[in-house]
């Protein structure tokens, strides 16, 4: 899979890729991750972006011209792409979205605004508009980090443990279970009893309980089409 970032601080997204998961993915060539600066698809000798917004509001608006000339450059190869605007106003990025990207798409572009955002007509150029939550970010590259590093981690081989992206909580409905390592006392703070048994069956019993138990208490909206079984668990625990 390929991701194409356009953004003025190219600098944010070239850190993070070297490390952890993507970093990985990124070697074994599962991966490919391509940053431009939108300065250098400007036209004039100052590299300009922005400009004062039309109609008067406090802050900057970035131009049309350098996305414009950023994404026709892209589209030179006619490959195909989908091109997400990362927004405020977006749709609210889930995993589920995630997982459609990792499906749907082969090469990614994730544009990137600053300031007060961008001129509303470079919507007219891209396919989603995606926010990954109610709250104000100051640019759109740690979204599309965000955005980056959950598709990535879906991609079959890509963590190098299949089971891992399965059992990543989000793709069953509910929140994880504690994890616990050495050393089993820590100044008198004990590892579970039911953890050290070996008895695989109960450990998984106790696991779900204990899933279903932060679920309740921090994001009871996620529980929703739980199965009988797991509806009897989370009776006994009300
Ligand atoms: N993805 C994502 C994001 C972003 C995001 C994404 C892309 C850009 C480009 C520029 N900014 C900064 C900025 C900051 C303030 C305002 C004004 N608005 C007033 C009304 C309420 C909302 C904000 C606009 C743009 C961005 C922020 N923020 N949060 C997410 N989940």
């Amino acid at each position: 899979m390929k991701f194409e970032v356009l953004t003025i601080f190219p600098e944010i997204i070239e850190c993070y890729i070297k490390h952890g998961v993507l970093g990985k993915a990124l070697n074994k060539g599962i991966v490919e991750v391509k940053v431009y600066n939108l300065r250098d698809f400007t036209s004039d000798k100052h590299k300009k972006v922005d400009d004062y917004p039309y109609g008067g509001g406090a802050g900057m608006v970035m131009q049309i011209e350098p996305f414009y000339n950023a994404i026709m450059h892209l589209k030179a190869d006619e490959k195909p792409r989908k091109l997400v605007l990362l927004s405020p106003q977006g749709r609210k990025f889930t995993q589920k979205l995630a997982q459609k990207f990792m499906e749907e798409s082969k090469a990614m572009v994730l544009i990137c605004g600053r300031y007060e955002g961008i001129d509303e007509r470079v919507k007219a150029f891209v396919d989603e508009e995606v926010s990954i939550g109610d709250y104000v970010l100051s640019g759109g590259e740690l979204a599309a980090l965000v955005i980056i590093d959950s598709v990535v981690r879906l991609i079959p081989g890509a963590l190098g443990d299949e089971l891992s992206a399965v059992e990543d909580s989000f793709m069953k409905g509910f929140l994880d279970y504690p994890h616990y390592t050495r050393p089993e006392d820590f100044k008198g703070m004990k590892v579970p009893e039911v953890l050290l048994s070996g008895d695989h069956k109960k450990i998984a019993l106790w696991r779900k309980r204990q899933a279903l138990k932060n679920t309740l208490k921090n994001r009871p909206d996620l529980l929703k089409n739980l199965s009988p079984e797991d509806m009897r668990i989370l009776k006994e625990l009300c």
